[in-house]
């Protein structure tokens, strides 16, 4: 299949870099193993500014969890760096919120929906009265303010995520992380789901970093896409979505710039493949 043509990269824009929002610095990872180390991500350098909106996709098992893990603070490097705005990532930061995919298993079920979204602030020690502001602005923002006294097993699946959608926005995170976080979904809740999602970002003052399997996912909500090389990852190419900044699920998709992008990242992650295929490690000497 011959590549589509694409514009240059403008992501690398000339003249003095204000100071990125997430800085990631030759991050590398390497696993202990049963015996046998196993290295999942072999180098990773790429920035995200302040309020930018990046989506990360790549061939399963690739190492786009570890990287994740690394970048909250879950899980530490073998060597490399992680910085947001500006300082060292050790551990969990405060300013920083995951969804994951298994909102199943991130909501605790015995909580009502409010309890639920009010719980990390409590732990963070904002008070009451603030608590109550941003539990109902979050929940509103999702268009779950009837649901506030439910219980997460009352919900349906989407409207599950919904909650940890609400519970990470109320934290009010500088940097909000997405694990693939509709794969569990059904199809139209996902269209819904992503509408939300990019409405939350325009609205807020906040900087996504979501990683999914899904490239026309990635391309519909980004406005970079970075694709990773197979396990040992390293960033294989990064794209800018120069699609208009409205998207619809309908007019969007239907545009020929946005069906040129995603064959771009599926021929990207077809390449990643058959690399590691023929030499057992990543795409890039
Ligand atoms: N705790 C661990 N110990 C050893 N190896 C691990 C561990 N966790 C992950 N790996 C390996 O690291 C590589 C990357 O795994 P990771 O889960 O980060 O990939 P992924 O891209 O998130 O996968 P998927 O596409 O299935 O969600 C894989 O080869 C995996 O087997």
């Amino acid at each position: 299949m011959p590549e589509p043509a694409l514009p240059p990269d403008t992501s690398q824009g000339s003249g003095p870099m204000p100071e990125p929002m997430l800085d990631v610095v030759g991050l590398h990872k390497t696993y202990p193993g049963d015996g046998r180390p196993v290295e999942a991500v072999r180098d990773l350098t790429f920035r995200l500014e302040h309020g930018e909106f990046v989506c990360v996709v790549g061939p399963s098992g690739c190492g786009k969890t570890t990287l994740l893990k690394c970048l909250a603070g879950l899980m530490a490097p073998t060597s490399g760096r992680v910085e947001l705005a500006g300082r060292p990532v050790t551990g969990p930061p405060a300013d920083l919120a995951v969804v994951f995919q298994e909102y199943g298993r991130s909501l605790f079920p015995w909580l009502t929906v409010r309890a639920n979204v009010e719980l990390p602030l409590i732990e963070k020690g904002t008070g009451k009265a603030r608590r109550r502001e941003l539990v109902e602005e979050s929940l509103a923002a999702v268009g779950l303010s009837g649901s506030a006294d439910a219980h997460p097993w009352q919900l349906s699946g989407g409207m599950q995520q919904r909650v940890a959608i609400a519970r990470a926005v109320a934290y009010e995170p500088a940097v909000l992380l997405m694990d693939e976080p509709f794969a569990a979904v059904d199809a139209q809740t996902r269209g819904d789901l992503e509408d939300l999602v990019r409405d939350i970002w325009r609205r807020l003052d906040v900087t996504v970093l979501f990683v999914t399997h899904d490239i026309d996912e990635a391309v519909y909500l980004g406005q970079r896409v970075l694709v990773l090389s197979a396990a040992p990852t390293v960033l294989q190419e990064e794209v800018r979505v120069d699609l208009p900044e409205e998207r619809d699920q309908l007019d969007t998709r239907k545009d020929p710039r946005f069906a040129e992008l995603r064959a771009w990242a599926y021929a990207e992650i077809q390449r990643a493949k058959a690399d590691v295929h023929r030499s057992g490690a990543g795409p890039r000497e």
